[in-house]
């Protein structure tokens, strides 16, 4: 951490509830007016066995850490009344939204690959209306929450993010989610080029592939598109707001 640097976003209106995040590379002081938590693709897909990163033959084994701490996450967040959004991550039960061979989707995405190494699974994986495509059990949104679907890795790209947050006046991001270095990071990189401060609970994360993925994610966002922080500090911070 950068000794006793802060960032304060501008643009907090008078009265308004502020916190002050430990955070590297700088502490963060944040409106709780204007930040949000994004719950990136909890989705049986990226973080239960038989799901399909599992069946792709990625490691899982960190997933049941990260919904405990998303869980912790988002009790604290709904007691300070941030707003709280998740994102679903897929395409329709015909794979339209998945781009087909035009689509560099179409080669890049394992979840797609792996349908048609193993036609048994054809038409399971992330498609909408399906057990891989929902959220996990333990992580299931409270009413008041807002759910947004996303066909690519950033939930930036073709969705009603963006004007989901304007309209609310949010400027500040708490990421947490699965996979660290896909989906969290392009979200949070799109973030940063749409002037939002994107912030990365780092334990309440977990990666797509071997552990050096995930330090360089953090590395990433550490050095260049945000914060980094973690789910204690954010509950040091966040407790401490009256309840909405
Ligand atoms: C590998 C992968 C990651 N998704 C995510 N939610 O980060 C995928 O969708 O294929």
């Amino acid at each position: 951490m950068d000794g006793d640097a802060l960032i304060e976003p501008a643009g907090a209106a008078n009265g308004a509830r502020v916190v002050t995040l430990r955070a590297r590379p700088e502490s963060l002081r944040l409106a709780a007016e204007q930040t949000a938590i994004l719950v990136v693709d909890m989705q049986n897909a990226y973080a239960s066995p038989g799901g399909y990163l599992d069946l792709a033959g990625f490691d899982i084994a960190g997933a049941k850490g990260a919904i405990d701490k998303i869980a912790e996450v988002l009790t604290v967040a709904r007691a300070a009344g941030l707003p709280v959004i998740y994102f679903q991550n897929g395409w329709d039960a015909d794979y339209v939204e998945a781009g087909g061979p035009g689509s560099p989707n179409h080669f890049k995405s394992n979840a797609l690959k792996t349908m048609r190494k193993r036609p048994e699974l054809a038409g399971t994986l992330l498609a909408r209306g399906g057990w891989d495509y929902e959220l996990v059990e333990a992580l299931a949104p409270q009413p008041g929450d807002i759910r947004l679907h996303k066909t690519r890795y950033s939930g930036f790209f073709n969705s009603q993010l963006d004007s989901v947050l304007r309209a609310r006046g949010i400027r500040n991001i708490v990421f947490v989610g699965i996979a660290t270095n896909v989906c969290v990071e392009s979200t949070l990189r799109d973030a940063f080029h749409l002037e939002y401060f994107g912030v990365m609970l780092e334990d309440a994360t977990h990666q797509a592939g071997p552990d050096f993925v995930q330090q360089a994610a953090v590395y990433n966002i550490e050095k260049f598109f945000g914060w980094v922080s973690s789910v204690a500090d954010f509950t040091a911070a966040f407790s401490q707001l009256p309840e909405s």
